[in-house]
């Protein structure tokens, strides 16, 4: 056996690092892995061992060939009545038409309201349509703190939303509330629907309401400048009435989701990444990283840094690969590898720290993030906490002692069990992670949150 095989079996015996992955500690009930739209998501993981297992799950979807690669997540949010439901009634039309979704009403997307009542909105998220370049799942979003729970817990990330805002209304309390939303669950694009205005006579008001609009995503941390706005009728659209404000607009709509949200990439295509689990000295051919493979594909020979520990990456190249207990030509998404570095000391390096392309990945020490805290019966604590709170955070493989504090600063709030709240986290010494990353807080043996990075802040 040779050596890096060891180091192989090693890790394979630690417990340790596979237990402590988030998706492994998270004990929160995930609606959405049970859910169709999770189907990307799982489907990386899937992908590689069992290439049809998704095929045969999408039912009446066969047709859509590459479901999986090119799904992305869209959900419309904003003020009650804007006509969130109606303009996703009406795309589901308008795609109909051409083939691309099967119309579904006002009323199969707007959910009986018992049904809302016992918070199950997710179910509400069968819709699919198609555009020329993608393929959509889409949630009608209810706001609802169970949702934002799943979102948060979730192994779903919402590649992008439509925000409705009425001309009639312009931004009201929630169009503020769910932009904040859209940002707790992890969303990074938006575009905007400046809805009825087929009810708006005076276009100096339209310009208002983009004004309005452009900033108020700015405050959001959203790229209110360059972030398409839309301005239409949902209803002219679901009527088939005034094509000028309503189909056209439809397309006009469906072209900036395409060009605006970017298209999820498989994690294979991304740059190579694995976060390092264990570290071993081998005498006469220097030290040796092994970890699961994030993402990526990297060939023997090649440059990469290593990221995390300090904010300056190492700069280093992999002499030798073993994966599976063989040496081989490259490593790639899902291999556990154990990898040989150039001129690297075993005491320059440490769990927790990344290997990666060069230029792919920042080691950051302070982020935003969202975070669900977990009840008593979840594993959580009994009790809540405040502002400077100082858990243990783990994020891939990394676990850094972590100072958690309010954006607002205000150190008389607290948090309780059950909450999903945004806080500013802190760790002592940077970690590689981007926005998207989840992330665990423990305290004493128990699992006291799990989290999202939404934006990276250094
Ligand atoms: N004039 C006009 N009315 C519209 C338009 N779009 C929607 N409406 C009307 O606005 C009302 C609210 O529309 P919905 O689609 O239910 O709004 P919503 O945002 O889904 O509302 P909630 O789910 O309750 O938050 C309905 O009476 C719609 O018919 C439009 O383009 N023009
Ligand atoms: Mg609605």
């Amino acid at each position: 056996m040779s050596s890096i095989s060891r180091s192989l079996n090693l890790l394979a015996r630690s417990s340790r690092s596979s237990l402590l992955r988030p998706s492994a500690v998270n004990p929160v009930h995930h609606v959405f892995a049970s859910n169709k739209m999770a189907a990307r998501g799982l489907a990386t993981a899937f992908e590689r061992t069992k290439p049809h297992v998704n095929i045969g799950k999408m039912g009446s979807h066969v047709q859509f060939v590459g479901f999986n690669a090119d799904l992305s997540l869209l959900g419309t949010i904003g003020h009650v009545d804007h006509g969130k439901t109606t303009l996703t009634a009406a795309i589901t039309k308008h795609q109909a038409s051409k083939g691309l979704a099967s119309f579904l009403d006002y009323n199969a997307i707007d959910k009986a309201p018992e049904e809302r009542k016992r918070g199950i909105t997710i179910s509400s998220a069968h819709i699919e349509f198609q555009t020329n370049d993608r393929h959509y799942a889409h949630v009608d979003c209810p706001g609802h703190a169970d949702y934002i729970k799943n979102m948060i817990t979730g192994a779903a990330n919402m590649d992008g939303a439509i925000v409705v805002v009425a001309a009639s209304d312009g931004q009201m309390p929630q169009t503020r509330e769910h932009l904040l939303l859209a940002r707790q669950v992890g969303v990074q694009k938006i575009v905007v629907f400046v809805n009825k205005v087929d009810a708006v006579e005076d276009p100096e008001m339209l310009e208002l309401v983009e004004l309005e609009m452009r900033e108020l995503l700015s405050t959001y941390g959203f790229e209110g400048e360059e972030t398409p706005i839309v301005f239409g009728s949902a209803l002219c659209a679901l009527e088939q009435r005034r094509p000028e404000i309503g189909a056209e607009k439809i397309d006009e709509l469906m072209n900036a989701v395409d060009t605006w949200i970017p298209t999820p990439e498989r994690d294979m295509d991304k740059p190579f990444l694995m976060s390092i689990e264990e570290v071993f000295s081998i005498p006469g051919r220097g030290t040796v990283v092994s970890g699961r493979v994030e993402r990526g594909l990297l060939k023997k020979d090649t440059e990469v840094e290593i990221v995390g520990g300090s904010t300056a990456p190492i700069k280093t190249k992999v002499t030798d690969i073993e994966t599976f207990k063989k040496t081989c030509d490259e490593s790639r998404a899902g291999d556990n590898s154990g990898l040989l570095l150039r001129g690297i000391r075993r005491e320059d390096i440490r769990r927790g720290m990344v290997v990666a392309a060069p230029g792919s990945t920042k080691a950051t020490n302070k982020f935003l993030v969202s975070m669900y805290v977990l009840t008593e019966a979840e594993g959580g604590r009994r009790t809540g906490f405040g502002h400077n709170y100082r858990p243990q955070v783990y994020l891939r493989t990394a676990d850094e002692p972590g100072d958690l504090t309010f954006p607002d600063g205000d150190a008389s709030r607290r948090v309780q069990p059950g909450d999903n709240v945004e806080m500013i986290l802190e760790t002592h010494r940077p970690v590689a992670a981007e926005a998207g990353q989840r992330f665990n807080i423990r305290e004493g043996g128990r699992t006291v949150a799990t989290g999202l990075v939404t934006r990276v802040m250094t």
